[in-house]
């Protein structure tokens, strides 16, 4: 057996048999652990995809067949088996391997992902331009059961059930989502999981397989009619079927063996296949077995405990957030939580758990969450609805028609906003500030530290209308000046005669070294903390431009469209003639990186802040 370096990936599978295919599973389960441990990474859902990737691969031919990877986190194991696997040690680092799909790191990645439930439009878009242009290859979705609680992946199917077109759609249910699955969807999925036909399928798959004389005769004339040879692992009514699709399943995801039986039928159909693979998340690794929602996305850790390495001692924002709510619910009956699958990266943990009537996780449905939490709210409730910046653009139209129409009081609390990371380009919140300020009724907030955060919540909580709270993924910063009543507006947190910077959220501690450095170096520098980016203190804005030469905004947020351009118009409607130097993220997709190297390499760190101010006083740029 070879080790699994010195493999020629993915045309060595073609030779390889069960046995030493099996082998080879086993060798990528270490290799995972050992690298993910590392680097962190999303751990748990690539060790459950290990065998079925193994059989996509030597099932088809990608990148002539298309493999699509619903979000794209459980594709590890895919850039494993495409030639990637040496460059491993770089996962979700600074100029390295991404941990998402990425065309531009390999022509095995046939569509860039991040976000989940697009892959079934993604396999019929495929297809249909497959059969357009009259070219013969297998288009292959691999989605999982929580992201299938996403809407969009039923107007793929209600779309792809339409069309002539054909696709294979893998479902990989490991019955969770990021936490335990939810809803009607899972629960019909649960059955199906326990159902008579999976156990006896389980034990006897091999030789009932061989058993089936269409299948052994090669007679087999599409999967329609094997089907009714296939008894045991239909389940009456499913409605996959009902959907028009060819159900096979459910299939052990671990048995090599029966996927690959099983593609090899899917192959066969003359229509779209659903195939219904069931697999365990964290599979083989105790401490993910143990506990898959810790290792669904994990920093780098202790392969024998599997303990975190790095904890910061401050709290994150999210758990300053989760604590507030919290208490803030003790006191008011009428808070709720909306959570779109992201109980536990939104620190709501501990509020589901002592009102878990007031917690809605919806599942991966941003935009249902959203118009949902607008009828609540209609009806006298105060629902926070608490998602990732990157998420909650999902939900746009419902934000503009559900809840800023209705102009009812309904709290969002958008977790991540800002640069998140290795992430990457899928996942940092850079929009929210540009696609929220421009709607009418909407405020939009960001705390610069935790104790802002808080003071925030308690505002919005008897705000009656449409509110966003921002704050970034990471440790909450401790308030240095402490903040003042909301209704005062900005914050001044020093005056300058020569440069004002209004910052913005946390961006007020890079902000902050910026003018000390250039307070040290003789430039006279003052700050302004924001808070209020929707609508903005305009007041101070005024007053500030007129106290200084040079006036600068710093945000965590794209710069088009961002609160520098407020400024900006504000001043141009008041007739007043300053330069204003806006900072925020440029017109481009920002890649992945640890978060302080790419704010250093965009220019805005506080170091960059100070020399880019320095360089323009001086006339360099
Ligand atoms: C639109 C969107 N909302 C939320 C997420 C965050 N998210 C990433 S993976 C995941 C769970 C997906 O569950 P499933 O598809 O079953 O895959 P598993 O992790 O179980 O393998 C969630 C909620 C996302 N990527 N995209
Ligand atoms: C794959 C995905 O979309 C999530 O798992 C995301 O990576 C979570 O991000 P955090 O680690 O910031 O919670
Ligand atoms: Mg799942």
């Amino acid at each position: 057996m070879k080790n699994l370096l010195d493999y020629s990936l993915p045309e060595d599978l073609k030779f390889m048999d069960t046995k030493e295919l099996e082998l080879l599973a086993v060798q990528i389960r270490e290799f995972l652990v050992e690298n993910v441990s590392k680097t962190g990474g999303h751990l748990a859902s690539n060790l459950g995809a290990v065998e079925l990737t193994i059989a996509l691969h030597k099932a088809f031919n990608s990148p002539l067949d298309k493999i699509i990877w619903d979000v794209g986190h459980q594709a590890y194991v895919h850039k494993i088996l495409t030639g990637r696997a040496d460059n491993f040690g770089s996962l979700r680092k600074f100029g390295g391997l991404s941990g998402f799909p990425k065309g531009g790191e390999s022509e095995h990645d046939v569509f860039d992902t991040g976000h989940s439930s697009n892959s079934i439009s993604i396999a019929a878009g495929f297809a249909a331009a497959r059969d357009l242009s009259g070219d013969n290859y297998d288009v292959v979705a691999v989605i999982g059961d929580g992201s299938l609680t996403g809407g969009l992946s039923y107007e793929g199917m209600n779309n792809l059930s339409d069309l002539k077109s054909k696709a294979i759609i893998i479902l990989n249910d490991n019955g969770m989502s990021i936490g335990l699955n939810t809803g009607g969807l899972s629960k019909h999925l649960n059955k199906l999981r326990v159902s008579k036909g999976y156990s006896s399928f389980k034990k006897g798959f091999g030789t009932a397989l061989k058993k089936i004389p269409a299948i052994g005769d090669g007679l087999y004339n599409g999967v329609s009619r094997a089907r009714d040879h296939l008894k045991y692992s239909i389940v009456e009514g499913v409605m996959f079927e009902k959907l028009g699709f060819t159900y096979i399943g459910p299939i052990d995801g671990h048995n090599i063996d029966a996927i690959l039986h099983n593609l090899e039928l899917a192959k066969t159909s003359d229509h779209s296949v659903i195939m219904h693979v069931i697999t365990q998340k964290g599979k083989g690794y105790r401490n993910a077995e143990k506990d898959p929602s810790k290792f669904h996305g994990i920093g780098a850790f202790d392969k024998s405990t599997g303990e975190l390495l790095n904890k910061s001692e401050r709290p994150s924002y999210s758990e300053v957030f989760g604590k507030k709510l919290t208490d803030m619910a003790r006191q008011n009956d009428r808070i709720v939580a909306v959570s779109a699958a992201m109980i536990d990266g939104t620190g709501l943990r501990e509020f589901a758990r002592l009102f878990p009537e007031r917690t809605f996780d919806v599942g991966i449905a941003e935009g249902h969450g959203v118009t949902f939490a607008g009828a609540l709210a209609k009806s006298g409730y105060k629902p926070f609805v608490t998602i990732y910046s990157t998420f909650l653009q999902r939900g746009y139209d419902n934000i503009i028609m559900d809840t800023c129409l209705q102009d009812v009081p309904v709290v969002f609390a958008i977790d991540r906003a800002g640069c998140v990371g290795s992430d990457g380009e899928t996942h940092h919140g850079l929009f929210d500030i540009s696609y929220l300020k421009n709607i009418p009724n909407m405020t939009v907030l960001a705390p610069a530290s935790d104790i802002e955060l808080e003071m925030m919540m308690e505002f919005a909580s008897v705000y009656e209308h449409p509110i966003a709270i921002r704050y970034p993924r990471g440790s909450a910063s401790e308030a240095v000046t402490i903040p003042k009543s909301l209704s005062e507006g900005a914050q001044v947190i020093s005056e300058g005669k020569d440069v004002i910077i209004w910052s913005v959220g946390n961006m007020l501690k890079n902000a902050e070294k910026a003018a000390e450095i250039l307070n040290n170096s003789g430039i006279d520098t003052g700050v302004i903390n924001a808070r209020f980016i929707m609508p903005p203190d305009r007041e101070k804005i005024l007053q500030s431009a007129n106290k200084c030469k040079l006036l600068v905004t710093v945000e965590d947020g794209m710069k088009i469209g961002g609160f520098g351009e407020t400024v900006v118009s504000l001043l141009a409607e008041n007739s007043l003639n300053k330069e204003v130097m806006i900072l925020g993220w440029p017109e481009k997709f920002i890649e992945h990186g640890n978060t302080d190297q790419l704010m250093d390499k965009y220019g805005l760190s506080g170091e960059k802040i100070a020399e880019r101010i320095k360089d323009k006083i001086e006339g360099k740029n």
